[in-house]
């Protein structure tokens, strides 16, 4: 598995130091609020479990899977939900959990999604940003790590579902997903 990385774009240190920033900027802003932080499957996995363990407060979570890449290293634009949320979000304040943004398409959707279904409030927590796969306008409101035009995986993202145990992010080699 590990011949088919390129190189190591952020090593387990530098995410755990990402992620327990962001764990404090949750606490402190949503004191009191009793937030649904709901994680985007499967590739928000990883970081969800170590997210949710690095905010110091009362959050609830649920789990939606939608999915656009398919076994592709490249979006197809339609975005299909494989399983929804188990609970309301009507009133409630929303912060959705993802590995990455890319084209941006995903959380467009989703963003949309929870305004109709009335939460009171939706934000973004990403661990990775790609802002030149940029398709739409959406910015994340937590960001953990930026990432270049490259394909990466590990901590969670996949390739064909692969890779998805590494525990860095890394850079696929390119002859990996080009014939
Ligand atoms: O900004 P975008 O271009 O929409 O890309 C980001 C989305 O794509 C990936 O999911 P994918 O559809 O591959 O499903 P997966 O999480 O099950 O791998 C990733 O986990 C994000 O949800
Ligand atoms: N890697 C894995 N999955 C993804 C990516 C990526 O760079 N962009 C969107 N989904
Ligand atoms: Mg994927």
């Amino acid at each position: 598995m590990q011949d088919d990385i390129l190189s190591v774009l952020y090593s387990e240190a530098e995410i755990k130091t990402a992620v327990a920033r962001l764990g404090k900027a949750i606490k402190q802003d949503y004191q009191g609020k009793n937030p649904l932080l709901i994680g985007i499957l499967k590739g928000a996995i990883v970081f969800m479990t170590d997210l949710i363990r690095s905010v110091d407060d009362f959050v609830e979570i649920d789990f939606m899977d939608v999915s656009s890449y398919g076994d592709a290293a490249v979006s197809s634009g339609e975005v299909k939900i494989l399983k929804d949320l188990d609970t309301s979000v009507a009133g409630r304040d929303i912060i959705i959990v993802e590995d990455i943004v890319d084209s941006g398409r995903t959380l467009d959707y989703l963003i949309k999604l929870f305004q109709t279904r009335a939460a009171n409030s939706v934000k973004i927590c990403a661990l990775l940003d790609k802002p030149e796969g940029r398709q739409t306008e959406v910015t994340a409101d937590y960001i953990g790590l930026r990432v270049p035009n490259e394909f990466v995986v590990g901590y969670g993202l996949d390739y064909a579902e692969k890779y998805r145990n590494l525990p860095y992010i890394g850079i696929l080699k390119p002859e990996v997903y080009e014939d």
